[in-house]
């Protein structure tokens, strides 16, 4: 074998490499951009997915000639059209606006220099390649009082985030503002742990970070148990205190880029819970802007419907009516008016078309308050995929592939398309057909029955239908105490819900249950499922915190597919930060789920809902059409659990 060259002339032959890929990259966006002073003169729509397609199937074609991977070569592409894309809106929403085209924009963000809302604002203004000054400021109210009074021209603030869900404060700010909407911008929020150059990831005995990064970062911390914590008042001040500690052994949790300001080095990358962690945020301003009708647009409205039940139905079916997609919805209390709330809802429309101006007028006549926060063009740009084909993949799999496409365009088991009314259910007492509500009340397995009368007398009254039994499969003498406590409930006409925890209880605790409950942690499991399928008890099927809808509605077709069609839906929140422990509701999914799927779904807000606002959030959960309420009495008091369940029935 030939001796290699030495690696410092390799090295720099790379590097030599990567400079011209760069300066080609540079002249690539130029281009992009006279494509855009083009589409301004033909008013052309921005994005063209057909001149994507055929680019990306040269270059696929091309590179495999190469020896370049497929996969490889199409994920680079993506990221390349999609900051093409975003510069090309950036030009031609400024071109619209030609009162926001300035040399400097004064941007006021949370925290400091090295912040992720600094690092989300620099972002913006290095697109429109305009000076950033930033204010930084210590709270949302802080921004936006900046921001009214003309010492900052913009204010970012985040609303949401992919592991911690919707940041309630800023929707609570924006009901009170004048500013309005602007823009909004998401940035790929990657922690990582940042130490001193001489430092070593090895011999970190502490770690300085905000409790937000701390949470997202959990099983790593998790995984490092020695290391003590120090809670900061936010990243910023965290990679602060590292730069002025003479101890290498001290770190920061935050960004590369942000780190990179205080002098300190990545230690170690990755850090977050969630591979795909990332933060949107929205940029307000005194003045509303228009968006050209070239660019993929957002409208955000807040509207109060009153208490009339239906009320928010109604409005939704006025979005569906103009055939107007809603990509958010969110609802928080209206100070000073208790158990009502403001609804935001995020429509993908542009204010000045004409479905969205038809929409409004109806909202107007129908809901009670109704105000657009803002238009502003949309940043998410979906990338633009080959066909299998098209990617060379070998015949076989292709073929394979082609078999499940095929699969894929009937409707799936759990659809409308596949059956129109929603499944009705009856076990026992307990019946479900679409013209009634369940409430559903869960606790431990007790060990005796002594008292449990009593407690299934004053629920029966209360409203409440059936009881699901938690950690049944964990003691020795289960049987023998699940089937005692299923002959008091049978005398009160309650319904005994066996929770299933792990795929070997599902045999052994069956024969004692009416419904089986599978929880969220089981849902991803296959075996279970299809056993689950094979058999006769009807089951309830939670959502796992971190699954997506589709992820969920497959997990119910495994359940289908196998042949049990008593099925019933359960969601008890999705993961997030503000409630690290019980997550956040998913309003917007359930919505969507009513229009899309004929299984019951049941709503669980005893973990994802502090106790004094639960009643305004079921009084929400029903009014979006959910089929029952699931309540904890382990984690809510008893009273408010009777009260929550006569409550539905109303
Ligand atoms: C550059 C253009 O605009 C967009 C960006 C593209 C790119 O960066 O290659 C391709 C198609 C468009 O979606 C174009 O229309 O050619």
């Amino acid at each position: 074998m030939d001796k290699p060259q030495p690696l410092s002339q390799t090295r720099e032959q790379i590097t030599t490499i990567d400079n011209d890929i760069l300066s080609l990259l540079a002249k690539r966006r130029d281009l992009s951009l006279e494509v855009a002073r083009s589409k301004e003169v033909d008013v052309r729509p921005v994005r063209d997915t057909q001149r994507e397609k055929e680019l990306l199937a040269r270059l696929v074609q091309k590179g495999r000639e190469q020896g370049l991977d497929p996969h490889f070569v199409v994920q680079l592409y993506q990221s390349i059209i999609e900051d093409s894309v975003l510069n090309q809106q950036a030009y031609l929403h400024g071109r619209a606006n030609p009162e926001t085209q300035k040399q400097q924009y004064c941007v006021a963000y949370l925290g400091a220099r090295g912040s992720y809302s600094f690092l989300a604002a620099n972002r913006y203004c290095q697109r429109r390649q305009v000076e950033m000054i930033d204010l930084g400021c210590q709270n949302f109210d802080e921004i936006v009082q900046a921001v009214e009074s003309g010492h900052a021209d913009y204010g970012f603030l985040p609303i949401e985030n992919t592991s911690s869900g919707s940041i309630n404060e800023v929707y609570d700010v924006l009901q009170h503002t004048s500013l309005a909407i602007v823009g909004e911008t998401t940035i790929e929020v990657g922690h990582c742990l940042l130490g001193k150059a001489e430092a070593q990831s090895g011999k970190i005995h502490t770690i300085y970070a905000h409790p937000q990064p701390i949470s997202q970062c959990s099983r790593y911390l998790a995984r490092h148990p020695g290391i003590r914590l120090e809670y900061c008042a936010s990243s910023a001040e965290a990679m602060e205190k590292v730069q002025l500690s003479d101890d290498p052994g001290v770190a920061a949790i935050g960004s590369a880029e942000g780190g990179a300001l205080y002098q300190l080095e990545a230690l170690e990358q990755g850090l977050a819970n969630q591979k795909v962690n990332q933060s949107r945020f929205i940029v307000v301003s005194r003045k509303a802007v228009d968006v050209p009708e070239q660019l993929p647009a957002k409208c955000t409205l807040i509207m109060a419907t009153g208490q009339k039940p239906g009320a928010l139905v109604e409005a939704l079916l006025v979005l569906k009516a103009n055939n107007l997609n809603m990509s958010k919805l969110e609802s928080r209390p209206i100070p000073g008016t208790p158990w009502e709330e403001m609804f935001y809802l995020d429509i993908d429309a542009n204010l000045n078309s004409a479905p969205m101006q038809t929409a409004l007028k109806e909202l107007e006549r129908i809901t009670r308050f109704v105000k657009v926060l803002g238009c502003y063009p949309s940043e998410s740009v979906k990338p633009t995929q080959l066909s299998n084909h098209q990617l060379l993949i070998e015949p076989d799999t292709l073929k394979q592939q082609q078999q499940q496409a095929d699969t894929e365009t009937e409707p799936k088991r759990h659809s409308r398309a596949f059956k129109q009314l929603t499944s009705p259910l009856q076990v026992k007492h307990l019946c479900l057909d679409g013209s009634q509500r369940a409430a559903l009340v869960q606790f431990a397995l007790p060990q005796t029955t002594t008292g449990l009368d009593n407690l299934a007398k004053e629920l029966k009254s209360s409203g409440v239908q059936g009881i699901i039994f938690d950690g049944a499969g964990r003691h020795t003498d289960t049987a023998t105490r699940l089937a005692a406590a299923a002959r008091v409930l049978d005398q009160f006409q309650l319904v005994t819900i066996v929770a299933i925890e792990q795929e070997a209880q599902l045999s052994q605790l069956a024969p004692f249950a009416d419904i089986l409950l599978l929880r969220g942690n089981q849902m991803f499991n296959q075996d279970l499922l299809e056993q689950a399928g094979r058999l006769n008890t009807p089951l309830i099927l939670e959502r796992n915190s971190m699954a997506s809808l589709e992820e969920w509605l497959a997990s119910a077709d495994v359940i289908l597919g196998a042949g049990n069609q008593q099925l019933l839906l359960c969601d008890a929140g999705v993961s997030a930060f503000h409630h690290q422990a019980g997550g956040t509701l998913d309003l917007a999914s359930l919505v969507e789920l009513k229009e899309v799927s004929h299984l019951p779904v049941l709503v669980n807000p005893s973990y994802a809902v502090a106790p004094e606002a639960l009643s305004r959030q079921v009084h929400a959960i029903v009014k979006l059409g959910a089929d029952g309420l699931v309540l904890d009495l382990d984690t809510l008091p008893q009273a408010l659990v009777r009260q929550m369940a006569a409550q539905i029935h109303n």
